[in-house]
């Protein structure tokens, strides 16, 4: 998995604008400007937000584009199929004791120097999100190079705080304040992830 998210041309930078709006452009277009030239564009989009929550990552949006009928790459399905299957969906039920779960939706992401993505709770007024998830997909990472899960208690101080683990499964029950700390430019490589959300039925 780690190898297919590296290799993917799949990827769309999505960038918070506001509740419900988010810009998705295609990175392969983002990468024909110059860097001062792309920071400045991505900070007027962050800046133009009315919103707390803000981000800068990249995406694939697996089950969207299922749903949707675009085209989407064998291994991405393989995915959706994965986080969907029987035995995953009761492992996660038996170690979360809810009952109610019914399936879930996937996007891989990849947080690049400079992404980032501000406290927020997961809740979706539109769906029944019951718990949240994150594959942690790179084999390697430091604290130092940011890119950390980190729950925020009722003070605003990090109550827990997760270093992407190669192979570790976050799972954590909606909502819950937490946020993905700025990726440092020191980070050597991608932080790379399979993740979303387990639902309910509708
Ligand atoms: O990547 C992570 O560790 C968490 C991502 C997240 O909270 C989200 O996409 O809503
Ligand atoms: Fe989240």
């Amino acid at each position: 998995m780690h190898q297919i998210l590296s290799a993917t041309q799949e990827w769309t930078r999505s960038i918070h604008l506001h509740e419900g709006q988010d810009v998705d452009l295609p990175v392969s277009e983002l990468d024909q400007m110059s860097d001062s030239e792309r920071v400045a564009f991505e900070r007027s989009l962050t800046a133009s937000s009315s919103d707390s929550l803000q981000y800068v990552f990249d995406t694939v949006r697996i089950s969207a584009a299922i749903t949707d009928g675009r085209p989407v790459s064998a291994p991405m399905v393989a995915v959706h199929r994965f986080v969907n299957s029987a035995p995953f969906l009761r492992f996660v039920s038996q170690v979360s004791g809810m009952t109610d779960l019914a399936f879930a939706d996937v996007m891989a992401t990849r947080y690049l120097p400079g992404h980032f993505l501000t406290a927020h709770g997961d809740e979706n007024p539109r769906e029944r999100r019951r718990l949240a998830y994150v594959l942690n997909m790179t084999p390697q990472w430091r604290a130092d190079w940011g890119g950390i899960l980190m729950f925020l208690d009722d003070d605003g101080h990090v109550a827990e705080g997760y270093v992407p683990a190669f192979n570790a499964l976050n799972l954590f029950s909606v909502p819950q304040t937490h946020a993905v700390s700025l990726v440092s430019h020191l980070a050597s490589t991608p932080r790379l992830s399979v993740t979303g959300w387990i639902h309910a039925a509708a």
